[in-house]
Order: structure tokens, then C-alpha cells, then sequence
């Protein structure tokens, strides 16, 4: 708290706009008390320059213009702060509902905006008070209040938009917080910058048609505020006439007002983005780390190749699992009837080229597939020990937000976007536990996180850095932590390495596999990174065209791959010891998912396709007696025949 005020007083334009806001307040509340005169009293100076007894001079029927001023603050800072607490409130909650909610509710509420936005809100005003004979000042605040929130509500709904898809939201939801948390924790504090230039927006334009409507004489012309002054000063020809006292010192006020608000705004927009305001300030020294992407994926290994003793061991199993971009004649098929035994304790890797199907898979059976993507068909069972297996697809939202995090944990590919960039790393990580464990006292849940942090090789006084304060590497293992709060059985990495160095690279696989050794969860490894899985995989999946291909113990795989699609990732890296070779590749691209080839997808590309290839989609089958634990789809095994490594 005292280092936050300090940062505040630290903010200079904040501290100058909070001490000009906290003047006119002053004035607001004290000005009808230490006006000098009674702003409508008449005085025989008539017209009179600022002097001694005037300090701002008098108007025509020598009242006080000094008073006038003071005494009309009350009326303008009400109003002016009045509506615009009104209308931000209802753009919040008009734009954030209808961007996050989207569907009807975004098309209902958009269309209320638009009508909004097209109504004059001053003439309509002018309109409603003339017929009222002049409105009180709690009727102007509610008219402008209440006619000009439209504005507000179409910026936020497009914010709104962008940050509901951002992989921290996701991640929220995945934890399984409900819709009014992550409004409110995840996404309304990523708005507080557009909310408060909005609010300050409103204020300037609730003071100004305000004055508008005093100007033109709608609101009570006895009532004193700074637009009757300058009704009194134009309809007495005031400028004229040289008497520039009567308007300037209201319009020198008016101006202050503004500027103090647009301090304060830029102000807040520092105080609530931490990287904007550690650009001013001097910077926790972190690593170069660039940004870190890890998303959480299984793949496909087959069911077949489990078979042999598998059952017992399985901790999720995956059958004919379908993903579909779009529906009917238009869909995409990114996955194509894929099955695979997750065994308890182990790390699958699944590997292949970009667009093979990895993330889809791996969305789809954590049920994170976003719109337009859609599960076809297929099952997705977890096995809990000693009791009976859960159908991942069937489960509720509510049975869902209890399994993600508790029994499946997902670090996603981006750990800096999948990190709330406004909340310190403690909040994000205590966030977590206070959902699901909503018994833990705080004092438990900040242990619990400081402990989570120490499992990842942190030190726990980094519970109060903000995510852009710590190195790619450290962020990522933040989300490590993050993923193991609840100590799930199955955790997923999609890519978790990709974008770090090679000594990070390892460090962090280093601690995470000896953490799945000590706390024997299993883990699905997505990643194009063969040498990575070869080294800390136990199995590889490799997939090709939206199916599995290969499936094989890891070093089975590497010594002696079966299937020609392997055999050519293989050739694309250097062995880290034996004789030098040529590293050759694969020619060719993986094949558009709208357009597959017929038979084995791999044909076009491979160097051993004969002509019975492009006929049917070959079986992934054991490689024969023996070799249960290495399968292969491919037509050259299924025909008895071999295929050498070239
Ligand atoms: N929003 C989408 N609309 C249509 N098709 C999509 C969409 N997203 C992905 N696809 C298609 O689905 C297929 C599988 O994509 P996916 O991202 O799952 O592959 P990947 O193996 O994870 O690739 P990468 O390693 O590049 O992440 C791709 O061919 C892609 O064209």
C-alpha cells in the first residue's frame, strides 16, 4: 500500500491533476460559504474591472462575478461528475456484456448502442427541460448521464472483444472461474486506462452540456453555475461592451477543469499499466528472455499400440477423436479420427510439421477448441484411480471448470499473453487456488503459491513482480507452477520451449521432468523439436495430416523409424554423436487440410509410395510380433514389406 501511494505521489502529472480536481472539489463544497457576496446581489458598480472589492470584476447589475464563479462550481462539478459516473457505468456494463458475451446479447445490446448514438443528446436535453420549465440539477445529470454513455459502450465492447479471446481469459476460464470473475478480475481491470479516459470523457462533455444548457437558458437562470454566468455575459453583450471579465475568468476555470482531467487521465493510464510506468521509473533488472510460448497439447498415439498391458495405466484415453473447422459443406477437418493411451506417469511426445493438428488435437481434448473449431465425433475418457472413467465430452460446463486444473492442466503457448500483464505474479498464482479451493485461507494460498514458485526454481520474493518484470524463461516457468497449483494428474505443453534459448530450453524441461518424476503426473509434449523429445520423451507420436502415423517408444523410434514420414524428420536433424551424414529433409509441404490426398496424405510427398498408397487410408497396426509398442500407418508395413532408413 505505502509503496503504491508512492508511486502515486511519484507520478507528477497524477499528483498536479488529483491537486487541481481536489481545488475544484474544495471550491465545490465550500464556494457558496466563502463567496464574499450573494452572487445575485446588486451593487452600485456597475460593470466594473477587477479591483480591491472585485476580484473579478461585476456584470452590468454590479453583482459579484468573483462569487458568481465560486458558488456556480458546486452546480458544473456535480453535474459534470454525476453524469459521467452514470454513463461510464452503464458503457461498462453495456460494452463489456455484449463483448464478452457476444451471440444475442452483443447484437441486442449493439443495437441499443446504436440508437443511443444517434440521439442529439444536448437538444434533446434542451427539449426535455424546456418542457419541464426547467430542470432540476439531479434531472440534467440523469438526461446527460443517460444519453451519453453510447460512446463508452462501443469502445469497451471492442476492447472487450479483443482481450476475451487473450490466453490469459482462456487460461482463467480453463481454472474454471465463472463468467462474473473474469469479467471482473481478468478483463474489466485491462479496461481501467479505456474506462478512465472514458469517465474523463464524459465529465467534459456532462460540464459542457451542461453549460450548454445554462447558456442557453433551459436550466434556471437564477440558479448560479458557470454557463449562467456566460448566458448573463452574452445575452448583456458582454464582450461588446469590453468586458472581458464577465467571460474570461469562468472560461480560464473551464479550461483548468479540462486540463486537470486530462492529467489525471494520462496519470491513471501510467498507474494502471505497469510497463508505461517502469519506463519512467528505474526497472527490476530481468533477463533478455524474449517471449516465451507454451500451449498445452496432447497427440494422437494409438489405441492398438496400448493395448499390451496399457489398460491398467491409463490416465486418459483418447478414441476417434474428430476437430472440424466450420460445419457441413464448408468445414475443415484439422483431425481426423485419432486415438491414444495417455499411460500414468509418462511423457508423450507428438511431433510433426506445422498444421499437422497438434494444438487442435490437444484444444479439443481439453475442450479449449475456439469458434469456428467443433469435436465431430470420437471419445475422450479419464481414468481417476479406483473409479469409474469420466467422458471428458460429455461433461457439463460446470463438471468441466472442476476437471480443467484439477485433473488436466494446460500451460498454453504464450506464457507472457497467458500472464494477466496488470496483476503481480502473486495474485495470479493465489487466483488459481482461491477458485478451486475456496476453503484455503489467504495466508495458506500465498504459502501454497510461494512453495509453487520454489517447485519451479523461483524465489518466492518474486510473488510481487509483475509479468513483465521477469525474463521469458522465469514466466514460463510461472505458468509451470501455475499449471501444477492443484497437482493434476495429466499435464499438457504445447510447444513450451519454442522462442527460448537453448540453455533456458533446457533448464526448464530439466525441472519439469524431474517435478513429473517426484510428483508422477503425466505430460503430453507438443512440439516440431525432435531432439527435444528424444531426450526427454518416453514415447512419440508423430502426426501427419490431422492423423498419427508413427507411434513408438522414443529410442525405438529414433534408432529405427518405420514409416517414411519419420524416417524424413529424422533426416532433417543432426545426430548428436555417430558419423556425420547428410541431413537431407523432406521435399515438399504438408498437404491443405481442404484439400487432402486420397489414400495415405503422405503419398505425394513420399520417396517409397507405390501405387496401392493413394487408394484407402492404411491402419496404424503394431510393426508385428513382438513390437506391440511401435505402430505404424503405413502401406509398405501393412504389406509385409520394410522400409530402410535412408
Ligand atoms: N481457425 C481455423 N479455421 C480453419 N482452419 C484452421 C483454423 N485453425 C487451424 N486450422 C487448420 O487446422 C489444421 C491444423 O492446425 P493446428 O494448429 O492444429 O496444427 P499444428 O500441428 O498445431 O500446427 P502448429 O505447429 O503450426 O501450431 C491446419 O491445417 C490449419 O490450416
Amino acid at each position: 500500500m505505502a509503496r503504491r501511494k508512492a508511486k502515486w505521489a511519484g507520478n507528477a502529472k497524477t499528483a498536479i491533476g488529483l491537486v487541481l480536481i481536489g481545488g475544484f472539489a474544495l471550491l465545490a463544497i465550500v464556494g457558496p460559504w466563502v463567496a464574499p457576496y450573494d452572487p445575485s446581489q446588486r451593487s452600485a458598480d456597475l460593470l466594473s474591472g477587477p479591483s480591491s472589492r472585485h476580484w473579478f470584476g461585476t456584470t452590468s447589475l454590479g453583482q459579484d462575478i468573483f462569487s458568481q464563479v465560486l458558488v456556480g462550481a458546486r452546480g458544473v462539478m456535480l453535474i459534470g461528475f454525476g453524469a459521467a459516473a452514470v454513463a461510464t457505468m452503464l458503457a461498462v456494463a453495456v460494452g463489456v456484456s455484449a463483448g464478452y458475451f457476444g451471440g444475442w446479447t452483443d447484437e441486442g445490446l449493439s443495437l441499443l448502442s446504436n440508437v443511443f448514438l444517434v440521439l442529439p443528446a444536448v437538444p434533446l436535453a434542451i427539449i426535455v427541460s424546456s418542457l419541464l420549465h426547467g430542470a432540476s440539477d439531479l434531472a440534467v445529470l440523469l438526461m446527460i448521464g443517460c444519453t451519453s454513455w453510447a460512446w463508452g459502450a462501443r469502445v469497451l465492447r471492442a476492447q472487450t472483444l479483443s482481450l476475451r479471446r487473450r490466453d490469459y481469459v482462456e487460461a482463467a476460464r480453463s481454472v474454471g472461474e465463472p463468467a462474473r470473475r473474469i469479467i471482473g478480475f481478468e478483463i474489466v481491470p485491462n479496461l481501467t486506462a479505456v474506462i478512465t479516459s472514458s469517465f474523463v470523457g464524459n465529465v467534459m462533455f456532462a460540464v459542457m452540456a451542461e453549460l450548454v444548457l445554462a447558456f442557453v437558458g433551459v436550466s434556471g437562470t437564477s440558479d448560479w453555475n458557470w454557463g449562467t454566468i456566460l448566458f448573463w455575459a452574452q445575452s448583456q453583450q458582454a464582450l461588446a461592451q469590453g468586458a472581458w471579465w464577465w467571460f474570461v475568468p469562468v472560461g480560464l476555470a473551464i479550461a483548468l477543469l479540462g486540463t486537470a482531467l486530462s492529467l489525471l487521465s494520462f496519470g491513471v493510464d501510467e498507474f494502471v499499466n505497469p510497463r508505461l510506468r517502469e519506463t519512467a521509473r528505474h526497472r527490476v533488472r530481468t533477463w533478455t528472455g524474449r517471449a516465451v510460448r507454451i500451449r498445452g497439447g496432447f497427440t494422437p498415439v494409438l489405441e492398438l499400440v496400448t493395448q499390451a498391458g496399457a489398460e491398467d495405466d491409463a490416465v486418459l484415453r483418447v478414441e476417434r477423436l474428430s476437430v472440424d473447422y466450420g460445419v457441413g459443406e464448408a468445414a475443415t477437418t484439422a483431425v481426423r479420427e485419432v486415438s491414444f493411451t495417455l499411460r500414468r506417469g509418462e511423457v508423450l511426445g507428438i511431433a510433426g510439421e506445422s498444421g499437422s493438428g497438434k494444438s487442435s488435437l490437444v484444444q479439443g481434448i481439453a475442450r479449449l477448441l475456439p469458434p469456428p473449431a467443433v469435436i465431430r465425433s470420437g471419445s475422450v475418457r479419464y481414468f481417476a484411480p479406483a473409479a469409474e472413467p469420466v467422458e471428458v465430452l460429455a461433461l457439463t460446463p460446470a463438471e468441466l471448470r472442476a476437471f480443467r486444473w484439477e485433473k488436466l492442466a494446460i500451460v498454453f503457448q504464450s506464457a507472457m499473453s497467458s500472464l494477466n500483464p496488470v496483476h503481480k505474479i502473486s495474485a495470479q498464482l493465489t487466483d488459481v487456488l482461491a477458485t478451486h479451493r475456496p476453503g484455503m485461507t489467504a495466508a495458506a494460498r500465498r504459502e501454497r503459491a510461494a512453495e509453487l514458485l520454489r517447485l519451479v526454481g523461483i524465489p518466492p520474493n518474486r510473488l510481487g513482480s509483475y509479468p513483465h518484470e521477469l525474463s521469458g524463461g522465469m514466466r514460463q516457468r510461472v505458468m509451470i507452477g501455475m499449471a501444477l497449483a492443484l497437482e493434476p494428474e495429466i499435464v499438457i505443453l504445447d510447444e513450451p520451449t519454442t522462442a527460448l534459448d537453448v540453455v533456458t530450453q533446457r533448464q526448464i524441461l530439466l525441472r519439469l521432468t524431474s517435478l513429473q518424476k517426484r510428483l508422477g503426473f503425466s505430460v503430453v509434449f507438443v512440439t516440431h523439436d525432435l531432439a527435444l523429445l528424444a531426450e526427454f520423451a518416453d514415447r512419440v507420436a508423430l502426426m501427419y495430416g490431422g492423423r498419427v502415423c508413427e507411434v513408438a517408444p522414443v529410442a525405438e523410434l529414433v534408432r529405427a523409424p518405420a514409416h517414411p514420414y519419420g524416417v524424413g524428420l529424422l533426416s532433417s536433424f543432426p545426430e548428436l554423436s555417430g558419423p556425420r551424414r547428410k541431413l537431407t529433409g523432406i521435399a515438399g509441404t504438408p498437404p491443405d487440410p481442404r484439400t487432402m490426398p486420397s489414400g495415405c496424405a503422405y503419398h505425394p510427398r513420399c520417396p517409397r509410395a507405390f501405387d496401392g498408397c493413394a487408394g484407402a487410408v492404411p491402419e496404424l497396426l503394431p510393426l508385428g510380433p513382438g513390437k506391440q509398442e511401435h505402430a505404424v500407418a503405413c502401406w509398405l508395413h501393412q504389406s509385409g514389406r520394410s522400409v530402410d532408413r535412408s
